[in-house]
């Protein structure tokens, strides 16, 4: 067994609202280099951890984390629709060994994915299909939250049932870091409103291309005096991003959920998958990782980092 780990922001905003050319090219150029990378490496499967915006999971029955046995995405923005390569014996695998080992999961067996699952995917793979993957969808956007030392658990979890498959396994972590998108809340939403978030599953073209314009109306403004969203927080970004480095991911579960919310938005709990991803390398055995990239980028809505690991 041999186990590599890359955790990466995303952002739908990726064309619709870019930065300057040179800080694309520059984010460009971690992509492709984290890519080859991963081509090096050829992992026999991939672990993807990854959250969901309101297109596969909705209140109507949101669970904590689920694991896909199959995977459709919805192509949202400019993401790749189309079904996932998933490996349904391993997905079904794992959900046994959670369950044997303290972890309720939820399963399903045709779920929707959005680009906070296969923007990662694609970049560090070219396609939806390229390897055989395991789907594990964490809610991170649709409060409440299980603790963070839940998903740890769930992360460690995984890791010993990846420690036990004699693959060449790679773990993905996606979204994050510090961000604040205009998704509703359903506490206090307008009825119209309410009914998306709980039962909202394929909107009309129509609904789609108003959401996206909304979001790509919010970065145009973010972090401007104009914009009432959660400002981009450097600093909370690169001390989490130092925590899961140093090896001390157990400290997350001390920071409260309303206090990463208040310093970092409430997006930044796509950090959970991050979590997950650091949490299950751990349990493989001893990490070596790096961070590869930051920056602070307003026109993407994002906290853009990417972190690497192996273990040994
Ligand atoms: O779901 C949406 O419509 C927008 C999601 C979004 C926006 C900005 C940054 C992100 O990481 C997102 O997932
Ligand atoms: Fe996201």
């Amino acid at each position: 067994m041999s186990v590599m780990l890359k955790c990466l922001s995303h952002t739908p905003l990726r064309d619709y609202n870019d930065p300057e050319a040179s800080i694309v090219n520059e984010v460009n150029e971690v992509i492709a280099k984290a890519r080859a990378g991963v081509e090096a490496f050829d992992p026999e499967l991939i672990v993807l951890f990854a959250p969901d915006h309101y297109n596969g999971l909705f209140y109507d029955l949101m669970p904590p984390f689920v694991v896909a046995t199959a995977a459709e995405s919805v192509g949202d923005y400019s993401s790749l629709p189309g079904h996932l390569s998933v490996d349904s014996d391993t997905a079904m695998e794992l959900v046994k060994f959670l369950f044997a080992n303290g972890i309720d999961m939820t399963l399903s067996h045709r779920l929707q994915v959005d680009h906070g699952c296969t923007q990662t995917l694609e970049e560090m793979t070219g396609s939806l299909t390229r390897y055989p993957v395991v789907p594990i969808i964490i809610n991170s956007v649709a409060p409440p939250f299980c603790p963070y030392a839940r998903i740890r658990k769930l992360g460690e979890i995984v890791g010993q049932f990846i420690a036990g498959l004699d693959k060449r396994v790679l773990i993905l972590g996606t979204g994050g870091l510090s961000h604040e998108p205009p998704v509703p809340l359903l506490a206090d939403a307008p009825e119209e409103v309410a009914e998306f978030l709980i039962a909202g599953r394929n909107p009309t073209p129509e609904f789609r291309a108003a959401r996206q314009e909304r979001t790509i109306a919010a970065g145009k403004i973010y972090g401007s005096e104009l914009c009432e969203q959660t400002p981009l927080n450097a600093d909370w970004d690169l001390t989490f991003i130092q925590t899961l480095i140093d090896g001390r991911v157990a400290e997350i579960d001390e920071l409260s959920i309303e206090e990463i919310s208040q310093q970092a938005g409430r997006s930044a709990h796509e950090v959970r998958t991050w979590v997950a991803a650091f949490a299950a390398i751990g349990a493989t055995g001893s990490v070596t990782a790096r961070k590869d990239y930051y920056r602070a980028i307003n026109e993407w809505i994002a906290g853009y980092g990417v972190v690497s690991a192996e273990s040994a």
